[in-house]
């Protein structure tokens, strides 16, 4: 087991310690993944969106006063902003680029390094095009190359000419890391998700308790970021995470919002409703 990683428990098991939180606490931080958590794992990237369930609940989450939303995703933000409406807070990039109060904060290094992705990406578009359904997006300041639909026998040709073209175009500037069958180019420095969520969390107040819910890799900085104070629910399986709750699915995740929109919150308020502590709703 990687260290700090243990294997997190269903989110039913966890009501007793949300609900000691949420009654210490003045108010709740939500802080979702887009892909694989709002919205489930497709095919065409383009096609990803949120399921009806996350919508709705999403719509109650998001009005509630007492409650900050943030979406931090490994898309840019341009894109994930579009894709899902509500929230006030928008980290793009896996944490690069910050939406919050009417600005936009870019990692100035990221910003440098913005051509050399553009260069690695001009490359593969003209390396990868023999190989059936690679695709490359490119996000400015990442970029991913996507495996999903590339036939198996194919994809460590993806990864050689990847690792090739961050190598010619990159220096010792980018690096290539994985994620749900992708490779993503970025800037090699110490900023992911979990240093966005740091600097949401640091303008609210510190008796905001927050919460992070994601389904990757790049989840797992954002999962430390909000544990032990607050708590991490990976979507997905039981394998070891810093994260200690787990749901299966977006339509659970869509549960999870909805539990904390209603009974979440009045532990919150201190109306704490007996009849609804113990359980949260599984669809
Ligand atoms: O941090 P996230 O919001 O989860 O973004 C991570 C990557 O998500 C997208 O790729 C993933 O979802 C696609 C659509 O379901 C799927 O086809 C792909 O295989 C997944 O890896 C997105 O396209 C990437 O840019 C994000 O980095």
């Amino acid at each position: 087991m990687s260290v700090g990683k243990t294997r997190p428990k269903p989110i039913d098991e966890l009501v007793p310690r949300l609900r000691t939180e949420l009654s210490d606490a003045a108010e709740l931080l939500l802080c979702l993944d887009f892909d694989g958590t709002l919205a489930p794992i497709v095919e065409d990237p383009d096609e990803a969106k949120p399921t009806h369930a996350v919508e709705d609940a999403l719509e109650t989450v998001t009005t509630e006063p007492d409650v900050t939303t943030a979406v931090v995703s490994g898309r840019g933000l341009a894109d994930v902003r579009q894709r899902v409406e509500g929230p006030r807070i928008y980290a793009g990039n896996h944490g690069l680029e910050l939406a919050r109060g009417g600005d936009v904060a870019v990692h100035p290094v990221a910003r440098k390094r913005a051509e050399r992705i553009d260069a690695v990406c001009e490359a593969l578009e003209v390396a990868l095009d023999p190989v059936p359904n690679a695709r490359i997006e490119n996000k400015r300041l990442t970029a991913t190359v996507h495996v999903r639909s590339v036939p198996s026998g194919a994809q460590p040709q993806v990864e050689r000419l990847t690792d090739d073209a961050v190598d010619r175009f990159g220096g010792d500037d980018l690096e290539v890391s994985t994620g749900k069958q992708i490779l993503e180019i970025g800037p090699d420095i110490p900023w992911g998700k979990g240093n966005a969520v740091e600097l949401i969390m640091a303008d609210l107040p510190d008796e905001a308790v927050p919460v992070y819910i994601g389904d990757d890799v790049t989840d797992e900085s954002a999962f430390r970021a909000v544990e032990p104070g607050g708590i991490g629910v990976r979507v997905g399986d039981n394998k070891p995470t810093a994260a200690s709750g787990r749901v299966r699915s977006p339509e659970q995740v869509a549960s999870l919002l909805e539990w904390f929109g209603t009974a979440g919150l009045e532990h919150v308020r201190g109306q704490v409703p007996r009849s609804r502590m113990q359980t949260i709703r599984s669809p």
